[in-house]
């Protein structure tokens, strides 16, 4: 589903500009094959001027030869009564085959984006099964998490979302992420300037935006496609255009010398910025309060936990699931 609407994006030229030629190369399962026959043949026919290759596949070591992007959203969703665990055990396992494909045959200066959940875990798997490349090339996507909570700002301030900066996303793409109104901005001003309601900051807006994919795919009876195809473009125009002076985004990646104090060799989602050649730096100077990091600390408590449980995949022994309760995906309920 998401792939289907960020496939048309690609091929148009909003995301790497105008003047850049494109191929894509479509991973399928073998399940899922007839389907990918089928969506190439729609990016044919739309006849867009960059699309100069188009090609299917189901084996990882041939799709992702030379791969300058990989965007990897192909996952089992959870079923019904299935634990976390297993999910990251099925999922995980995907993007431990993904990582040590890419490793072996992708550009080595390929830049990774994960989507399929859990993502930040997926992540860390996956550059783990991916030596040969930067740990800092891997990214899970907590985009749609900060454009939620700019739209929630924006809508209870009464101003248009372009007006909401520095939002960052602290931490798992989960109901433990943590949207920041502490350093966010409304007009450049602090939110809590502009939004008085203390307790709609600390109470409502934080389970809006966690819950928000839960509740829509309630009305809706299936999962938010469109808006997360719409999120992985600004998660890849964020890393190939530089961010604006003074702000920022979101984006969850390796935890290594981070200022925080956030527990290293973690995929947790942090304040970026881009020179717009692909790469990004942390924004070091973001200030922190006990209600934030308090926060913090519970979503670290969460990745640290799901790292015990997949560590049959990442290559460091024997995994041991302990996971603090049952939280959710921001897609359930
Ligand atoms: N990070 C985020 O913000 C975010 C937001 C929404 C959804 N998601 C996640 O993205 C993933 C995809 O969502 P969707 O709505 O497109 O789901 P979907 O079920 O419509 O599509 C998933 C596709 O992946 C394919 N697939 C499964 N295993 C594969 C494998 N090993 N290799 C290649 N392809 C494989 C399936 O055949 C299917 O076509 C899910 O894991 C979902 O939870 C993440």
């Amino acid at each position: 589903m998401i792939s289907n609407h960020l496939l048309f994006k690609l091929a148009s030229g909003e995301v790497f500009g105008q003047d850049q030629p494109i191929a894509l190369k479509l991973l399928g399962s073998e399940r899922s094959i007839q389907a990918l026959e089928g969506v190439a043949m729609e990016l044919e026919d739309s006849l867009y001027p960059l699309l100069r290759e188009v090609s299917i596949g189901i084996d990882p070591y041939v799709v992702f030869e030379d791969a300058e992007w990989a965007l990897l959203i192909g996952a089992k969703p959870r079923g019904p009564g299935m634990e976390r665990s297993a999910l990251l055990d099925i999922n995980g396992q995907i993007f431990a085959e993904q990582g040590k494909a890419l490793n072996a045959v992708a550009s080595r200066n390929v830049k990774v984006i994960v989507v399929g959940n859990p993502c930040n875990t997926n992540a860390l798997i996956c550059l783990k099964n991916a030596p040969n490349i930067p740990a800092k090339n891997f990214h899970a996507l907590t985009r749609l998490d900060e454009n939620r909570a700019k739209c929630q700002l924006a809508l209870k301030a009464g101003v248009f979302y372009d007006k909401v900066s520095n939002m960052t996303i602290w931490g798992n793409h989960s109901t433990t992420q943590v949207p920041d109104f502490l350093n966010a901005k409304i007009n450049g001003r602090p939110v809590k300037e502009v939004i008085k309601d203390t307790k709609w900051l600390e109470e409502e807006f934080t389970k809006t935006v966690q819950k928000r994919g839960g509740v829509l795919i309630q009305k809706w009876g299936r999962s938010s496609a469109a808006s997360t195809a719409v999120s992985i473009v600004d998660a890849i125009r964020s890393l190939v255009n530089p961010t604006p002076e003074g702000d920022w985004f979101s984006t969850g990646v390796y935890t290594t010398g981070n200022p925080y104090g956030i527990s290293e060799d973690i995929v947790f989602s942090m304040p970026c910025r881009s020179k717009g050649d692909g790469d990004y730096e942390l924004v070091k100077d973001v200030a922190m309060d006990d209600f934030l990091w308090e926060r913090i600390k519970k979503s670290e408590a969460e990745l640290l936990a799901e790292k015990r449980c997949v560590a049959h995949l990442t290559g460091e022994g024997n995994a041991f699931c302990d996971l603090p309760g049952d939280t959710m995906l921001p897609g359930e309920m």
